[in-house]
């Protein structure tokens, strides 16, 4: 976000239960590795179901900056419906991508400001990458320091933040790196410059996290295995330079927006909610088992496959909590769920414990804190350590209260605010809701539909 405009949202407690059966904008993972793959694909790709969030609309915007053409098409839709989306990309091939004319601007997003790091740094460019004042503030190192071992050389503002020049390798080495953090980010930014490497690019994960990427490119015609070591841990393995096939490409449902309107189903009393065509990849499906052990009555319709994840209609009905504790070896699968979450344990029955949260602290805001200021000014008692969380739950609502919650440009905090408003005797406030548009364009709409007040704060 750049302009410094705010808006403040409320939500008051939900009147009566939430009902109705929506989707949910597409993947915001695969949303960008869709985009990014097919650019570098031979021939045209379509992808339906794009998600149109900001960040993935900064990646498409940095992807036709390297050369790409990327359109938009509207089709007539169903019968008195929305048009038909599709967008169309031809691709430059692996290798192919040209030297930007201008800053690249990512936005809020960091996954699209590390994966395109690792495109970029396989590639005899020169290329200069900032974003909004959150991603400014994130670590870039972890991308830069593999990628320099790849011949790259990335030059960062102190502490290793944007904005950076990539000087990309003219004769880039492929490398075996084994992830010191749990990030897909990282994994995929490698993979990502292993593209453009003669040679095989070996990524070894220690915990394993979301693998969109690897399955994209596997579909697209890329060599890459995947092994586990006699510890658990993956390795991963992508033999460079492939000639990767443009593929028409449908893009499910975000687990991780859909965690929102599940979340406030179960907790407004007599809800029934349905979200159809979720992405239910088992690296994104941490929250719902969580749920579920916290006795939700939370289930999945019609487990189908599409294009390779596998994708679910879920079916959430009101339903008492109790606390949960999360064991740290979860963490990534529901690494953007916390926030959502700690609402719902706000609403348990007991305490409920999180544990393995280090990553927390650089998302795009340091969510574990701004879940815990937020859930004191929610009434709510909770206590934190460096990468721990406990909230003492309050079997039912919580207080709640006017003074707005501090969102610190994190979409997924303003968000899984307003859903604990829905259970809140005072409403609960935040103090922008704009950057929501980031991951789930539409998002108060779609809670107003299915039966909650969001409205703008006065
Ligand atoms: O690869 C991805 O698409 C993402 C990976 C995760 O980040 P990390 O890799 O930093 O854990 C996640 O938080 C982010 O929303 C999306
Ligand atoms: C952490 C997130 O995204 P990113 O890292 O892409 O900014 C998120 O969407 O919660």
């Amino acid at each position: 976000m750049t302009s410094t405009a705010s808006r403040p949202a409320t939500a008051p407690m939900a009147p009566a239960g939430l009902a109705g059966t929506i989707t949910v904008p597409g993947d915001k993972s695969i949303s960008h590795r869709a985009l990014m793959l097919s650019a570098l694909a031979v021939g045209r790709s379509t992808v339906d179901g794009l998600l149109e969030g900001e960040d993935v609309l900064a990646t498409a915007a940095a992807m036709r900056a390297l050369g790409a053409t990327i359109a938009r098409e509207e089709g007539p839709g169903p019968e008195g419906g929305a048009p038909v989306v599709r967008w169309v990309i031809d691709g430059v091939g692996v290798g192919g991508l040209s030297e930007p004319a201008d800053i690249l601007d990512m936005g809020n997003s960091g996954t699209a400001a590390r994966l395109l790091m690792g495109l970029l740094a396989s590639h005899p460019l020169v290329a200069v990458m900032t974003g909004d004042a959150s991603l400014r503030k994130r670590p870039m190192a972890r991308v830069a320091t593999p990628l320099e071992k790849m011949g790259a050389r990335i030059i960062t503002r102190g502490g290793g933040r944007l904005p950076a020049t990539v000087v990309g390798a003219r004769k880039p080495v492929p490398i075996r790196y084994r992830l010191p953090v749990p990030s897909a980010q990282v994994k995929s930014a490698i993979l990502l410059a292993g593209l453009n490497t003669p040679g095989r690019t070996v990524v070894v994960e220690p915990e394993a996290t979301r693998d969109h990427t690897e399955r994209m490119l596997r579909a697209m015609g890329a060599v890459i295995t995947v092994e586990t070591e006699a510890d658990g841990a993956r390795v991963i393995s992508l033999e460079g330079q492939p000639e990767l096939a443009a593929r028409d490409l449908t893009v499910p449902g975000d687990p991780s927006s859909a965690a929102f309107p599940v979340v406030a189903g179960l907790i407004t009393p007599g809800s029934q909610i349905t979200v159809r065509h979720v992405c239910l990849n088992p690296g994104r499906d941490g929250l719902f088992t969580t749920l579920r052990d916290m006795g939700a009555d939370l289930t999945v319709e019609a487990a189908r496959d599409v294009g390779g994840e596998p994708v679910g209609d879920l079916v959430a009905r009101a339903s008492r909590l109790t606390a949960v504790t999360v064991p740290a070896e979860r963490a990534p699968s529901m690494i953007d769920e916390f926030p959502v979450l700690a609402a719902a344990a706000a609403t348990a029955r007991g305490t409920s414990r999180f544990e393995g949260l280090a990553e927390l602290r650089v998302k795009e805001s340091d969510r574990l804190q701004a879940v815990a200021d937020g859930l004191a000014l929610a009434g709510v008692v909770v206590r934190t350590g460096e990468d721990w969380m406990e909230i003492d739950g309050c079997d039912g609502p919580v207080p709640g209260g006017a003074t707005p919650v501090v969102t610190h440009l994190d979409h997924r905090i303003a968000m899984a605010f307003l859903v604990l408003g829905l259970a809140a005797e005072n409403g609960m406030t935040v103090d922008d809701d704009r950057m929501i548009a980031t991951s789930f364009p539409g998002f108060r709409g779609l809670m107003c539909g299915l039966g909650a007040t969001i409205a703008d704060a006065v």
